[in-house]
């Protein structure tokens, strides 16, 4: 696709923009919506963000701006990348800026903990007159910021939509496949932050490997159990933004979620360790799975070891200890 688009990014951080570079490098216009002066400043006097992005050159003609309506004048596209608990503060400033129709991509992931809220139920109530879509998949900000290979998936309810984002979203070294499939995207990636800290936990506790991936393995086994008690489809938990995501933010200390993780299994301090939105997520994913009288050990472990009411090698013992069962249910 050829036409040129205004994407308005909002949220300066690591992904937002590695989003707004790579949308210039496919051949689009972005502008990033910073919260604070100071990032804005940086990123159009030096044309770096080296708070959350170091080492990376953006494109001279990136800009960011602290003025919501000015960044949203003009839009195509949205892409939302502020953190999960922030998307309704956030979209709530956007909304007397945003034309309707205009479509806006989550690129959160998370659960709302207050609510329980999908991102695109928060987004729904927000701006019930905007198309809503997904970005999710295994790739960390600093490899598509680097150009890295990447590759991801873009659902929205609405198939075209989604296929039509996919192919503007895509850049030479990103690859954006479409779905319809939107709970099914937005889940995989909400709880993958989740079980990237129980795999952490595991490897920072010195339990070896492959205890790490017998509990990537029964991790994986919750998350399409809760899937699936949302609707979405296997296929999709088995695709990019599922077991893709999983695979990458459980076996990697680029992760933040796994980090904060290993943080946790080496009994060291979680203080001032940078966004893990596994953290926001535990409680309220650990919730839903009560009220809905599902089975996710390996979540509600993360949880009271997050609330300081299990440590790692208890919930490891009382892990091991479950009733035996069959392994396919
Ligand atoms: N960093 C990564 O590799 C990836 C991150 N994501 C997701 O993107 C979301 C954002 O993550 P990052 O950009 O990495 O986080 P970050 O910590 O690098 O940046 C967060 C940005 O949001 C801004 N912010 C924080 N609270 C805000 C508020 N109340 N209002 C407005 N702006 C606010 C901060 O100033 C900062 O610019 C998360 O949900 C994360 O899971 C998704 C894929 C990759
Ligand atoms: O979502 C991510 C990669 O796909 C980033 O993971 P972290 O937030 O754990 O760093």
């Amino acid at each position: 696709m050829s036409e040129t688009w205004n994407i308005a990014v909002l949220g300066a951080g690591a992904w937002g923009t590695a989003l707004a570079l790579t949308a210039r490098r496919g051949g689009h216009k972005a502008t990033l919506w910073a919260r604070d002066a100071e990032t804005a400043h940086a990123i159009n006097r030096t044309h770096a963000n080296s708070r959350y992005l170091p080492g990376v050159k953006l494109d001279p003609s990136l800009a960011a701006l602290t003025d919501i309506t000015a960044v949203l004048d003009g839009a195509h596209c949205v892409l939302a990348a502020t953190p999960a608990q922030t998307l309704c503060a956030v979209l709530g400033t956007a909304h007397d800026a945003l034309a309707p129709n205009v479509p806006v991509v989550l690129c959160a992931k998370g659960i709302e903990r207050e609510t329980g809220r999908l991102m695109s139920e928060v987004a729904r109530e927000v701006l019930p007159q905007n198309p809503l879509a997904a970005l999710s998949g295994p790739s960390f900000a600093a490899d598509v910021a680097a150009g890295l290979p990447t590759a991801v998936t873009i659902a929205a309810h609405d198939g075209a939509l989604a296929a039509e984002l996919a192919a503007r979203l895509s850049a030479p070294n990103l690859r954006c496949y479409s779905s319809g499939d939107l709970v099914g995207v937005e889940i995989g990636g909400a709880l993958k932050n989740v079980l990237a800290i129980a795999a952490g936990a595991t490897s920072g506790a010195g339990f070896g490997a492959s205890a790490v991936a017998a509990i990537i393995t029964r991790g994986f086994v919750e998350l399409r159990r809760i899937g699936a008690a949302f609707g979405a489809q296997p296929e999709t938990l088995m695709g990019l933004s599922g077991l893709g995501d999983l695979v990458l933010t459980c076996s990697s200390a680029q992760s933040r979620n796994f980090s904060y993780g290993l943080a946790l299994g080496r009994g060291e301090s979680v203080e001032g360790l940078p966004l893990a939105e596994g953290v926001y997520t535990a409680g309220i994913a650990a919730k839903i799975v009560r009220e809905r009288g599902l089975e996710a050990p390996i979540i509600g472990s993360v949880t009271e070891i997050l609330e300081g009411r299990l440590t790692v090698d208890a919930a490891m013992k009382a892990l091991l200890a479950r009733p035996l069962k069959s392994e396919v249910e």
